[in-house]
């Protein structure tokens, strides 16, 4: 990068052939000026530089001038349409909105005494935030406020994209959906029983299926961090203190090492005896360590719990396949279109 070594470099015939680097652009470009090296360049150079004189450049501004108006009107129209900004500020006030009004509803219960607050009970969410604000003052509403948006996010956002990649699985997999049928079934009895947190918890075949829906899809796919302090990673990387780390959960749920066969759905790798092998990293769709997900039995059992509401009504079938989709980056993991099942009512 310094500019005496470029002074070594460029003004020297020696080295001007292209290197290696350039051969991937060679079947387009050909032997062109940008490729090409030695007479064959010279020789076109030759041709092509009168090309760029000053007498010929003095003919080509109308044409910019042209093309850069119509660039400019273009770039007013963009500039008209509201600044992504003033759009941001809207919908976090409806969502603030949104949240306010729960908070409200549920502190008016909470002042009529409708919750009960034995100190031994555990309250839900809400109701534990507004016992702690009124018997110890150490959160205020603001306060309560960012929390409920925190988990309405956390809470939905994870789990509706869990739910669109289930579902798409199994469509995909008739024989995954009718085992978890049968194991409903069995639990359950008469399949239109609504689950108990007991059944919910026996429905162990079909948590592995969830777990390996959550291995090939983690709505989460990526965390970050900033190192508190200088590392040597296990390969020998030496990182500083303040580096930001991207935790790649997707691309660690894909290690063929740790998956053989990676994009297969294959829910037996959730077994036990085949868990009991793996390192405890190597299956994060929740993080791990102090800062996992906090809300990660709840969201086992509401995927359960909606599955079988699900399964119990409907066949699933395929329109869209694990092949056919487009993943994309956002917060969380979702699809360039919305995926498409088909559901076929079921008679238990
Ligand atoms: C399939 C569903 C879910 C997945 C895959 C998921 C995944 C995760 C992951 C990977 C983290 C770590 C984030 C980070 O390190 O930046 C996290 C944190 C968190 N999750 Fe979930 N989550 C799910 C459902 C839920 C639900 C249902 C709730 C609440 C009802 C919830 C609440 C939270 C909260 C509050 C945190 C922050 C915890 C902290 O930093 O102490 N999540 N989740």
């Amino acid at each position: 990068m310094s500019p005496e070594d470029l002074a070594l470099i460029l003004p020297d015939m020696k080295h001007s052939k292209k290197s290696i680097a350039y051969d991937l652009i060679h079947r387009w470009l050909g032997s062109g000026l940008l490729t090409s090296y030695g007479t064959h360049w010279q020789v076109r150079r030759k041709i092509l530089t009168p090309a760029f004189h000053f007498s010929i450049l003095q003919d080509f501004i109308l044409t910019f001038n042209e093309s850069t108006e119509e660039l400019v009107e273009l770039l007013k129209k963009e500039v008209e349409k509201p600044p992504k900004f003033y759009e941001e500020r809207k919908l976090i006030k409806l969502l603030h909105n949104f949240t306010n009004d729960i908070i409200a509803k549920r502190r008016k219960d909470f002042h009529q005494g409708i919750v009960a607050s034995q100190k031994k009970k555990r309250l839900a969410m809400l109701d534990l935030l507004l016992t702690v604000q009124k018997e110890e003052g150490i959160i205020d509403d603001e306060g309560i406020r960012e929390e409920v948006d925190t988990f309405m996010f956390e809470g939905h956002d994870t789990v509706s994209s869990a739910i669109n990649f289930a579902l798409m699985v199994l469509a995909n997999h008739p024989t995954v959906q009718e085992e978890i049928v049968q194991e409903m079934k069995d639990v359950l009895g008469d399949t239109k029983k609504k689950p108990v947190y007991n059944d919910l918890q026996e429905l162990k075949y079909m948590e592995r299926v969830i777990k390996e829906v959550l291995r090939l899809y983690p709505s989460v796919h990526y965390i970050s961090r900033e190192l508190g302090e200088d590392m040597v990673t296990t390969t020998g990387y030496k990182l500083r203190k303040g580096t930001i780390l991207q935790l790649h959960i997707y691309d660690l749920h894909y290690n063929p090492v740790i998956y053989p066969e990676p994009e297969k759905f294959d829910p037996d790798r959730f077994l036990p005896e085949n868990c009991d092998k793996r390192h405890p990293y190597a299956y994060i769709p929740f993080s791990a360590g102090p800062r996992n997900c906090i809300g990660q039995r709840f969201a086992m059992l509401e995927l359960k719990a909606v599955l079988c509401g699900i399964l119990s009504n409907f066949t699933l079938q395929p329109v869209d396949t694990p092949e056919s989709i487009v993943m994309v980056e956002d917060i969380v993991l979702r699809t360039k279109e919305n995926i498409k099942v088909k559901f076929v009512p079921r008679e238990m």
